[in-house]
């Protein structure tokens, strides 16, 4: 393995590769191919729920499920990965196969959102459901095999091509590479929502689901192939035989050695073997101890696309010439992450440095987890805000009375009309899900003797009889120019709809055709619009990512350095892994706690947090930080050492396990124990 500096080539990386600027060469289609997965992988999760809700027909609950469900999926089959990459095919062969069963699950998505597959009645709506969702469950599986099962190696794989004495370019690496995996997920998030919102079709023209999943698709072959043609460049680091099967055998040969009954004679080469692989076994259990209190983290941290989402419902997303969706908020993520970062990197750390500050991994990753609890602080903050703001609408809840006959109506709120609102009896509106931010409510109530028609330029919304009232209808928020009519006559009434926003309009009996209409209808506002801003949720987005950056940057850098060399991929798989637990906690607190005030279960998640990270600042106090590169240089020089010894007595080299009394076992066993490393 060449990982010392090369005088003759200038090569200082491990491989072939060669070196730019201090880095080995691999590193860029390492990078390129992190941006591509992490763009295909993102890209295709912004549009998924609306895929099951709109196309497959699911309700909000199975489709909620179905989400968590395949994110927790992704989160645990790193594992697998792990496992596959370290003790069989090794990093380089598991991204290339898990690679092309994640492209094939991809493409499945794509194929299963083309309606006009099943629709041979051309009707623009699939029909044979049944196969659109088995081919997408299919897919989602290949998906999450293979985005879960290459998520420890890449990253892995990456830190294996520095040399030993490139731990500062390795940190950087990880940098560059959290960098690559935002530059992806940004993009992705908002190219393939606009490509969803395209109309396509052989036969009739649908929301373009197949081209938001096809161009994620698209990336991941890219991906692949970016990652193939660096593969001449590659340090690529030999699996070890089956890690597993080896701790499995290591512990029962243990248990022998203790229990004392029908053990083995092992030549002294294979005890230092055994002993290195416990030392191995000792640092990963050790950094998974560590990792115990870690999914309380993750646990607010994925609330953004939850809970913060749904808070955003709430709020008044108008930017001036930008108007934000609620789920675009999920944006300023990885924006503030392509700023933070740099700025970490280059200021913040060499300052602390400056200060003569030692700021190691655990304290880093300890202020991460301040931050994130800070940032539920904010959204507690914002939704007591919000929950002021609606709690004076409640209170101004109308009565509407019609002129002559006196049509008489109490309205019922129970939410915010711009989240899926359903009616209920024609009265009330609750809040049951989050769909689409900018369709606002509205109704008519007809104060005439007459049945008058309401329409815009681009809906009829149908005949309201005389003193009687319409259906709730949806309308974009902004401002919307209604036609009143009845028989040839006609006049138009003009208003402001904001977000989150309800009317009901009242045709007052005095209205005459054909003159200003303007005066003649009043507005009655059943929901006022939202009117705390989503900018106020800046400050919860800053904080969570700045802990983002602290916690899982260094986290993943530090599973990394942490990590022996053959259990890399395993202990970045026990990282994803408190990922997967974090989500589950997220879903227990979330059915279990039954808060009903949201911003109460902000300040819950806020101080489980802040208790979780004293434990952990307590934990990480005991850690002792190690070089598992020196521990196993050691190991590997005595076990050369012996090696040599044990080939210079003919036969004992080829005995791998000869039964022998207990009494011989002992002695052997006590000699190679008793010599100091
Ligand atoms: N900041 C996230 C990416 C993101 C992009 C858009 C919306 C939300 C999040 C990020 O860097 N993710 C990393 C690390 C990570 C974070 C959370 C769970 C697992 C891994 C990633 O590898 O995706």
């Amino acid at each position: 393995m060449a990982d010392k500096e090369d005088p003759k080539n200038g090569k200082m990386g491990k491989g072939k590769s060669k070196v730019v600027c201090g880095y080995p060469l691999s590193i860029f289609f390492i990078v390129v191919n992190e941006f591509c997965e992490r763009f295909s992988y993102y890209g295709m999760r912004a549009v998924l729920v609306l895929y099951f809700k709109y196309f497959l027909r699911w309700d909000d609950d199975l489709a909620t499920s179905i989400y968590h469900t395949f994110v927790a999926l992704c989160y645990l089959t790193p594992i697998l990965g792990a496992i596959v990459a370290d003790s069989w095919l090794g990093k380089f062969k598991t991204i290339i196969y898990l690679s092309i069963v994640y492209a094939v699950g991809q493409v499945a998505m794509a194929v299963s959102a083309i309606h006009d597959i099943t629709d041979s009645d051309r009707d623009g709506t699939p029909d044979s459901m049944t196969f659109h969702i088995v081919l997408s469950m299919v897919g989602l599986f290949l998906i999450a095999l293979g985005t879960g099962g290459i998520k420890p190696c890449v990253a892995a794989f990456g830190g294996d091509q520095f040399g030993e004495h490139q731990d500062r370019q390795r940190r950087t690496f990880f940098s560059v590479f959290y960098l690559c995996i935002n530059g992806g997920s940004l993009l992705s998030t908002i190219i393939t929502p606009v490509l969803r919102a395209q109309e396509c079709g052989i036969y009739s023209k649908q929301k373009c689901y197949s081209l938001a999943f096809g161009v994620p698709a698209a990336l991941m072959v890219v991906a692949l192939v970016v990652f193939i043609i660096g593969s001449g460049m590659y340090y690529k680091a030999e699996p070890q035989g089956n890690i597993m099967l080896d701790v499995c055998k290591c512990i029962g040969v243990s248990l022998a050695y203790t229990i004392c009954i029908n053990t083995f004679y092992i030549t002294a080469y294979q005890q230092w073997l055994k002993k290195l692989l416990i030392a191995q076994i000792k640092m990963v259990l050790k950094v998974l101890f560590l990792y115990i209190p870690l999914p309380m983290f993750w646990t607010l941290f994925d609330q953004k696309g939850s809970r913060w989402t749904l808070q955003a419902t709430t709020m008044d997303g108008n930017f001036g010439a930008l108007v934000i969706q609620p789920d675009q908020m999920q944006t300023v993520n990885p924006i503030l992450i392509l700023t933070l970062v740099p700025i970490m990197d280059s200021l913040i750390y060499p300052l602390i440095k400056k200060c003569g500050l030692n700021f190691t991994p655990l304290k880093r990753m300890t202020v991460g987890m301040l931050l994130a609890a800070i940032a539920f602080v904010c959204a507690a903050l914002v939704q007591i805000q919000i929950d002021v703001s609606t709690k004076q609408l409640l209170h101004s809840s109308p009565y509407i009375l019609s002129g002559q006959g006196f049509i008489y109506f109490k309205l019922t709120i129970k939410g915010k009309a711009n989240s899926d609102t359903e009616i209920v009896e024609n009265q009330a509106i609750t809040f049951v899900g989050f769909t689409d931010y900018f369709l606002v409510y509205f109704r008519f109530v007809n104060g005439m003797k007459t049945a008058v028609n309401v329409s815009t330029a681009a809906a009829d919304f149908g005949l309201i009889e005389p003193f009687y009232y319409s259906n709730y209808s949806q309308i974009k928020n902004g401002k919307a120019t209604f036609t009143l009519r009845s028989g040839s006559q006609s006049c138009e009434y003009s208003t402001n709809f904001g977000f989150g926003s309800s009317y009901t309009f009242f045709i007052h009996s005095t209205l005459v055709f054909g003159s200003n209409c303007q005066d003649s209808v009043t507005a009655v506002e059943d929901i006022k619009p939202n009117s705390v801003h989503m900018a106020l949720q800046i400050p919860q987005y800053f904080f969570i990512t700045a802990g983002e950056v602290m916690f899982s940057v260094t986290g993943l850098e530090f599973s990394y350095s942490q990590a022996p060399s053959n259990m890399k991929a395993v202990l970045q798989a026990g990282w994803l892994f408190t990922v997967a637990i974090g989500n589950f906690i997220v879903l227990i607190v979330a059915e279990l706690a039954k808060i009903p005030k949201q911003w109460a279960e902000y300040v819950l998640f806020a101080s489980l947090l802040v208790a979780v990270c004293v434990i952990f600042s307590i934990m990480a106090y005991f850690y002792t930080y190690i070089d598992p590169t020196e521990i196993e240089a050691q190991f590997k020089k005595k076990i050369n050492e012996d090696d040599e010894d044990d080939k210079s007595k003919p036969g004992k080299a080829e005995v791998e396990m000869v039964k022998r009394d207990s009494i011989k076992c002992h002695d052997e066993y006590d000699k190679a124990t008793q010599t100091k490393m």
